[in-house]
């Protein structure tokens, strides 16, 4: 009876606490299976322990019996205190016999630690608890075993436990495995969907953990149904009840009626008291196989649980200050709770956990709705995972297609490099036959021509010596006549020096003589000319007398005889003044005549073909000048020149100094109008009736185009002054005609430098020997009838001689240029006539005759220079020679032109001397400039020019004769 009556109270119990506890998933379950909900408490106490938040201060200050199984354990301990139940489940194991038992992996492994179970201020209240005898359990796993260690230790022996064991039983506190250093109330933030799905798990079942205490009744709720009801389908497995169950025997058997005694109420509370303060933490073994002496722990005792009855409770209220103190037995001093204080405890407890449960439930739902967040955020990324792979795998199988490809073709190339190897080594090899074969042939054929070679080489030299054995003795026998000759020559030389030496004694005496007689010819000739002005002036006079006369003469015509012989008078003395000027007239021209004759006498002494050196100043300061010197600075006809370097074996300096000796030699400080002075005499002379031909010789650049053709040169003085002269000469009766023409030499081709004409036409020269006058055909000429005529001459000749240089090609020393002006004069008076010619040369670069390294238009230039250059030299040596010879045979000066027309002179070897014939030879005035560059890189070029004027100089070509 009292074991029925006590069960269905626990199951009315059991229902209210249903419905207070507000026990997760409640629809899930079967309604009134009260087992089911137990396990499902169970389960979730296993599941949401460790994430419980602990209590507050004042929570755990209520919570003295608390433990971690929520209502259900403060059900159970209400029951322990009423219900007296049976002990039937011996088949179950308690804790300490499951401390043996592996423990469930994931739930050490996972769960975070405990907050209590590392914080020493918990522990130290938990112990100020148990010394108050009352219990503060923070839902903890070691809180839990403490309870059961209690249990453990309140059981093991029956015996209080000496206060030093009790001591060292709270002090040291049994570490859970789940501890950590995690604080209190840290709020684990889930990494993955898994933390995510195991923190919400956690708050689950920590919120059905913190509704429902750990149960610390008496037994389990599993006994209890064992006992009251049919064992569930689903068993009690959940260790945490259990050990709450086993936890609580205490305080069942504290409610055991021990029929053999009669126990007293207060007695009882005693009891429970003493038996409460057995439920203070007591370290357990970390370790369930720690638990060696399961046997020490006492099975709850077989006898039916005593229930006080509602009336008790009233009863222990009332009692007086002064508790009776209960004992669990008699035998024990294990003292029992006091029922009441506890009861209010657990209404107290019961209160908080609600509302930490509807506090749960909240957190709970919006974790869930974090939980859906996350699944579909999940289910996205998942999406796009697949996505992902599905394009990694297609992007894998076309990076395999490829590499396949580009193996097939790294095959196919290796096979085309194999067999293009094959085919370069089989092309190397027929090559190789090939040239082998041509070397063969060609050494075969070189060997032949060689042998050909040798015997042609044989028969020639064999017939070239012999020739040369022939030529050899020709030329000795040439050799011995020609030194024969020359021995000759020169005794023959010598005897002509010295009979010019006399001549020039002679001539210099007969010049001493006629000095004097030319000074006073000169004199007469002055007083002659003064005497004319005078008759000039009587004349004049005399007109102006005779007009005077005439009006006499008129006025006497009317006044008769006497008019009439005054007429007569002055007619007869203007008679006279005619008369004395005609005689004056005579005289003049007569002295005129000795003038020219004087001065072709001493044009002739001068010699025929005179030479002046000129040497240019320098036109760099950077040049290095050839040492040059001019010992005679009076008479100016010599200069030195320091040959070039030259050493003998000894290495001493032998360097030659070169002397060189002309007729006038001016040094670079000497101007045009110095040297015009000097060549003055000779343009007189073409004015005179003679030919008269002056060229520049020298290498490029050495002042022959300056000399020649520049603003203040030689032409255009000459110009100036032939016209200047001529316009005097009129006074004597002499009118002149002058005619200009300019032409140049270039390649053997005469050229028109003053024709207009787009095409010109071709020159041609001819020479009118009878007349002894040179004309060329076609050439433009210009007269000087007057002063503008001559300076346009002069401008279009500078003109054409700029266009020349262009025409020749760049330079103008490409080409001889020479300016002819003829000369025709009349006497009106005496009717005598003259012609002559002034030519004017200016000829080309004479280092280009060795100094040339061209080719093609260049070099034929070159050579048609060299040539025209080398002519030029042949004829004056002929004239020389022909000269020589006439003097030899005939030993006359008068007589040199017969002479001379008889030798031969190569004029037409060259369109140059073609053209001068008749201005070079016995019969003509000739001057040749040769002008030489100071700087000492021109010196080989200046003594080459040097010698070959030197030779010109000791020419003598005869004797000048004016032209008929
Ligand atoms: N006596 C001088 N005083 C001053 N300058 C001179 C003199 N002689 C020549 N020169 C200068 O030297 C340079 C070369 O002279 P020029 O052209 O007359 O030489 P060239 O031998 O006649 O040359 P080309 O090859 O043209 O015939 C010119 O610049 C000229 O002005």
């Amino acid at each position: 009876m009292y074991t029925q009556g006590t069960m269905i109270e626990a199951t009315c119990i059991l229902t209210l606490l249903q419905q207070l506890s507000m026990l997760p998933q409640p629809s899930t379950r079967p309604a009134g299976s009260v087992m089911r909900v137990l396990n499902d408490l169970s389960e979730s106490d296993n599941n949401a322990r460790n994430a419980m938040p602990p209590p507050s201060a004042s929570a755990t200050g209520l919570k003295r019996q608390g433990s971690n199984c929520g209502l259900r354990s403060l059900s159970m301990q209400v029951l322990g205190l009423r219900l007296s139940v049976p002990e039937p489940a011996q088949k179950r194991k308690t804790l300490i016999e499951r401390a043996g038992e592996p423990l469930r992996p994931a739930s050490s492994a996972s769960r975070p630690p405990s907050a209590a179970s590392q914080n020493p201020s918990n522990t130290s209240l938990y112990r100020t608890s148990s010394n108050a005898s009352t219990i503060s359990r923070n839902g903890s796993i070691s809180s839990r075993n403490t309870s059961n260690s209690s249990y453990t230790g309140s059981l093991n022996s029956g015996i209080r436990p000496p206060a030093s064991l009790k001591s060292a039983n709270s002090t040291i506190r049994p570490k859970s495995s789940y501890g950590s250093n995690k604080p209190f109330g840290a709020a684990s933030r889930p990494n993955s969907i898994a933390d995510l799905q195991a923190s919400h798990e956690a708050n689950a079942n920590k919120s059905k953990q913190t509704s429902l205490p750990k149960m610390r009744g008496p037994r389990s709720m599993s006994d209890m149904a064992q006992t009251s009801m049919p064992p569930p389908a689903r068993p009690m497995s959940m260790s945490n009840l259990r050990q709450a169950s086993s936890g609580r025997i205490p305080s069942v058997v504290i409610q055991v009626r021990d029929k053999n005694r009669d126990v007293s109420l207060s007695t009882q509370l005693d009891r429970f008291h003493l038996s409460d303060s057995l439920l203070e933490p007591v370290e357990l073994p970390q370790t369930p196989t720690k638990c060696k002496s399961p046997t020490r722990i006492p099975k709850a005792s077989p006898v039916p649980l005593a229930t006080p009855t509602p009336m008790e409770t009233p009863r222990l209220r009332r009692k007086s200050p002064t508790k009776t103190r209960h004992f669990l037995t008699p035998h024990t001093s294990i003292e029992l709770p006091d029922p009441d204080e506890r009861y209010n405890d657990f209404k107290k407890m019961f209160e908080d956990y609600k509302q930490m449960y509807q506090d749960t439930q909240t957190k709970i739902d919006s974790a869930r709705e974090d939980t859906n967040h996350y699944r579909d955020k999940m289910a996205q990324l998942e999406q796009e995972r697949s996505s992902q792979t599905e394009s990694i795998i297609q992007l894998k199988s076309e990076n395999q297609t490829l590499q396949y490809q580009v193996e097939a073709m790294e095959k196919s190339m290796q096979e085309t490099k194999k067999d293009h190897e094959h085919r370069l080594e089989e092309l190397r090899r027929g090559h190789r036959i090939d040239l082998e074969t041509l070397r063969q042939e060609q050494r075969d054929e070189i060997e032949n021509l060689k042998n050909d070679h040798r015997d042609d080489l044989k028969l020639l030299v064999q017939r070239y010596q012999q020739e040369l054995d022939e030529e050899r003795c020709k030329k000795n026998d040439a050799l011995s006549q020609v030194s024969t000759q020359g021995a000759l020559e020169k005794q023959r030389h010598q005897l002509e020096l010295d009979r010019k030496d006399q001549e020039v004694t002679t001539a210099k005496l007969e010049l001493e003589r006629i000095e004097p007689v030319l000074q006073r010819e000169r004199q007469i000739n002055d007083d002659l000319r003064e005497s004319l002005r005078c008759a000039g002036d009587n004349a004049s006079s005399m007109e102006s007398t005779r007009q005077g006369l005439q009006a006499k003469i008129a006025y006497l015509e009317s006044d008769n005889q006497s008019q009439s012989e005054a007429y007569a008078a002055m007619e007869k003395r203007m008679n006279e003044a005619i008369a004395k000027s005609e005689t004056i007239e005579e005289k003049l021209r007569v002295e005129e005549a000795i003038r020219r004759r004087l001065h072709n006498q001493v044009q002739e002494l001068k010699g025929n073909i005179r030479v002046f050196c000129r040497v240019r100043p320098t036109l760099t300061v950077d040049d290095e000048l050839a040492k040059m010197k001019y010992p005679d600075p009076e008479e100016s006809t010599e200069i030195e020149v320091r040959g070039l370097d030259q050493k003998n074996a000894m290495g001493k300096d032998i360097t030659k100094t070169l002397p060189f000796s002309f007729d006038r030699v001016f040094d670079p400080s000497q101007t045009n109008d110095e040297v015009f002075h000097e060549i003055s005499q000779l343009i007189q002379s073409a004015l005179d009736g003679y030919n008269v031909c002056i060229f520049a010789y020298g290498q490029t650049g050495s002042g022959k185009t300056y000399t020649m053709s520049s603003e203040d040169g030689m032409i255009p003085r000459a110009l100036r002054q032939i016209y200047s002269t001529s316009k005097d000469l009129e006074d004597r009766g002499w009118k002149y005609t002058m005619e200009g023409s300019f032409v140049e030499v270039y390649n053997e081709e005469l050229r028109d430098l003053l024709g207009e004409e787009k095409t010109p036409k071709k020159l041609e020269i001819h020479h009118d020997m009878e007349n002894e006058e040179t004309t060329v055909t076609n050439a433009t000429k210009l007269s000087l009838d007057n002063k503008d005529q001559v300076e346009s001459l002069l401008s279009q000749a500078m003109a054409r001689r700029s266009v020349a240089a262009t025409k020749a090609n760049e330079q103008s020393s490409r080409s001889h240029s020479v300016f002819i002006l003829k000369l025709v004069g009349r006497n009106s008076v005496t009717g005598k006539e003259s012609k002559g010619t002034l030519n004017l040369v200016d000829l080309a670069g004479s280092e280009r005759i060795k100094n040339a390294e061209t080719s093609g238009q260049r070099l034929k230039e070159t050579q048609s220079i060299n040539t025209s250059l080398s002519c030029l030299g042949d004829v004056i040596g002929a004239l020389g020679q022909g000269h020589a010879a006439g003097a030899d045979s005939r030993a006359s000066l008068t007589n040199n032109r017969d002479s001379l027309s008889t030798a031969h002179i190569p004029y037409r070897n060259s369109k140059l001397t073609y053209l001068l014939q008749l201005s070079l030879g016995g019969n003509c005035k000739t001057l040749m400039f040769v002008m030489v560059a100071p700087e000492k890189r021109c010196l080989g070029e200046t003594i080459t020019s040097l010698k070959f004027a030197e030779k010109v100089s000791r020419t003598r070509v005869g004797v000048a004769k004016k032209v008929k």
